[in-house]
C-alpha cells in the first residue's frame, strides 16, 4: 500500500490548517488560540483522508497517483473513492471535532481570577471530562451524523477537484498550480455548501446529552430544529465554511500536488 498519499495528506493539512486558524479562531471566538491541538487532530484526519482516498482509487482503477494524469479515471470511481476516504476519516476526526465543538459553546470565559471556572479547562481536560462523566462512547457522540456528512460531501470535494483539473489540463499534463488552486478552493467550497445542513445537526448532536439529552435522534434534531428556527438553520455558518473553505483547500491540494510530485 503506498503511503506517500498519507505522509502528503498529513503535511498538506497541517498547510492547510495554518491558512485555516484565522477562521477557526473567529468561529471559537478566541477561545481555541492554541496550535497544537488543530494541528495533531487535522493532520491526522488528512492523512487518513488522502491515503484512503487515493488507495481506493489504486485498488479500484489499478493507476497510480502519476499514471492518473494519462488515464483519467471516471468520476464513478472518483466519487466511491471519495466517499470511502470520507467516512474513515469521519470516525478519526469524531473525538477531536467533539472536542472542539465542546469547547465552541463554552459560555463561561477562560480561567479569570474571580471568574467562574470554566467546565473544560483545555482539549486535553475536555477529553478526559468527556471519558469519565460519557464513557469512552462519549467520545464518539455525533460520529453517526458526522459520517452522514462526510461519506458524500468527499466524494463531492474529489468530483469537483479532478473535474476541474481535468477540464483545465492538456491531456497528459499535470494541472498547473493555478489551476491546481482554484480547483482545489472550489472543491473546498462545493463540499462544505453540501456539507453545512448536516453540520449544524452535528454540532447540536454533539452538544446533546451535556446538561440533558433533548433530541431522540438524528431526524428529530432535524425536524425540531426546522420547526423552531426555520429552513434557514440549515444556512447556519455557510458564509464562514465557504470562505474558509477555498483558501484552506487550494493551499492543500497545492502541497498535496508538490509533494507527491517532488517524491515521485
Ligand atoms: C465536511 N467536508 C466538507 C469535508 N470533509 N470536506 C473535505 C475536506 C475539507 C477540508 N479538510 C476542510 O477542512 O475544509
Amino acid at each position: 500500500m503506498p503511503v506517500e498519499e498519507f505522509v502528503a495528506g498529513w503535511i498538506s493539512g497541517a498547510v492547510g490548517l495554518v491558512l485555516g486558524h484565522p477562521f477557526d479562531t473567529v468561529k471559537l471566538l478566541g477561545f481555541f488560540k492554541g496550535m497544537s491541538f488543530p494541528i495533531a487532530s487535522i493532520a491526522v484526519v488528512n492523512s487518513v483522508l488522502f491515503g484512503v482516498y487515493s488507495n481506493t482509487l489504486l485498488l479500484l482503477t489499478a493507476t497510480s497517483h502519476q499514471e492518473r494524469r494519462l488515464q483519467t479515471p471516471s468520476y464513478m470511481h472518483i466519487f466511491l473513492a471519495g466517499c470511502t476516504g470520507g467516512f474513515l476519516q469521519a470516525y478519526c476526526l469524531a473525538p477531536f471535532d467533539l472536542i472542539k465543538v465542546r469547547l465552541q459553546n463554552q459560555t463561561e470565559p477562560r480561567a479569570q481570577l474571580g471568574s467562574p471556572r470554566p467546565r473544560y479547562l483545555g482539549p486535553m481536560h475536555c477529553a478526559a471530562s468527556i471519558f469519565r462523566e460519557e464513557g469512552p462512547r462519549g467520545l464518539f457522540r455525533g460520529a453517526w451524523t458526522l459520517t452522514l456528512r462526510d461519506t458524500p460531501t468527499v466524494g463531492i470535494y474529489f468530483i469537483t477537484y479532478e473535474g476541474l483539473c481535468h477540464q483545465y489540463t492538456p491531456e497528459g499534463q499535470n494541472p498547473s498550480s493555478a489551476t491546481v488552486l482554484v480547483a482545489g478552493g472550489f472543491a473546498g467550497i462545493a463540499s462544505w455548501v453540501a456539507a453545512t445542513p448536516l453540520d449544524v445537526i452535528k454540532s447540536r448532536m454533539q452538544m446533546d446529552g451535556l446538561r440533558r439529552k433533548v433530541y431522540r435522534g438524528v431526524l428529530d434534531c432535524m425536524v425540531s430544529s426546522v420547526r423552531q428556527e426555520g429552513l434557514g438553520v440549515f444556512f447556519r455558518g455557510l458564509t464562514i465554511n465557504s470562505a474558509r473553505a477555498f483558501p484552506v483547500n487550494a493551499v492543500t491540494f497545492l502541497s498535496y500536488e508538490y509533494l507527491l510530485r517532488w517524491w515521485g
